[in-house]
């Protein structure tokens, strides 16, 4: 079998007293749409930010394309990172900066140059998120927030990741703009091949975004598997969180 792209083994935190994560094990293949659910504070955050180098697990492993990045030296974190492209909650755009420098940060690293090139690039990859050149110019406290998501994910996409975190894709999005970015999270992992990682409590997002489904619970993943199955699990845990009611075994 192929190697995982991601490869999450035994992982464990601690903060104080509040063992946060207690062995969580998850594999993501190359091309696939993986969500992360779970209850607020069950964690996911936390994972996303040991495999992004943003907190040192106690133990357990994580590794991207085979290779073991818990424990590696910045200069290597920093090479399998470039494999890696985000999209933060609240989008998390630059207000200073117009659309076109914001879209093509990360291959400027926010230096001014090559500009008739990284037009063009913002351009394309604005185009893929159905923005017109339009935008190229206005700042984003100019755009409405749907707007702001998608700039925020063409600048995500430019470098072309191998890897791409959501996180909470479509908070504070109406449904309609929310299912908008949904559709496009889905393109893009198609169209261009990228592996996903997405975080959400959104259950609408997570059943159309999501090739497979994973469940954090007290620390661990308590369920995985197709999104088809989401609402036919079997798993008293998964049908109570998923149909959000009060009564059950999560409490
Ligand atoms: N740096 C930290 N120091 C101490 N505790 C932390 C730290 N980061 C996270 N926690 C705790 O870890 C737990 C899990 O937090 P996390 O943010 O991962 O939850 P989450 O599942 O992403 O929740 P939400 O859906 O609300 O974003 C929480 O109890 C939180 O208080």
């Amino acid at each position: 079998m192929a190697t995982p792209k991601i490869q999450i083994s035994g992982l464990a935190k601690t903060f104080g007293a509040n063992r946060v994560l207690d062995g969580v094990d998850l594999a993501v293949e190359a091309g696939e749409s993986m969500t992360i659910i779970g209850q607020s504070g069950s964690g996911k955050s936390v994972t996303l930010k040991c495999i992004l180098g943003l907190v040192r697990p106690d133990a357990g492993s994580i590794r991207i394309d085979g290779e073991e990045i818990v424990g590696l030296g910045e200069r290597d974190l920093a090479r399998v990172r470039a494999k890696f492209g985000m999209l933060f909650q609240g989008s998390a755009l630059f207000d200073s900066l117009p659309v076109w420098r914001n879209v093509t940060f990360a291959l400027t690293q926010g230096r001014a140059r090559d500009t008739a090139r990284m037009r063009a690039i913002a351009q394309e990859n604005l185009e893929r998120v159905g923005l017109g050149p339009e935008v190229l110019n206005l700042r984003p406290s100019e755009l409405s927030g749907g707007m702001q998501k998608r700039v925020a994910l063409a600048r995500a996409i430019a470098p072309r990741p191998e890897i791409i975190f959501f996180d909470e894709p479509t908070t504070g999005l109406d449904p309609i703009r929310a299912d908008v970015i949904n559709d496009l999270i889905m393109s893009l992992v198609d169209d261009l091949g990228i592996t996903a990682l997405t975080i959400t409590h959104d259950m609408a997002s997570a059943r159309k975004i999501a090739h497979r489904v994973a469940m954090l619970y007290q620390g661990k993943i308590i369920w995985h598997g197709p999104r088809d199955r989401l609402y036919d699990s079997g798993n008293p845990y998964v049908d109570q969180f998923v149909q959000g009611n009060a009564e059950g075994p999560i409490r």
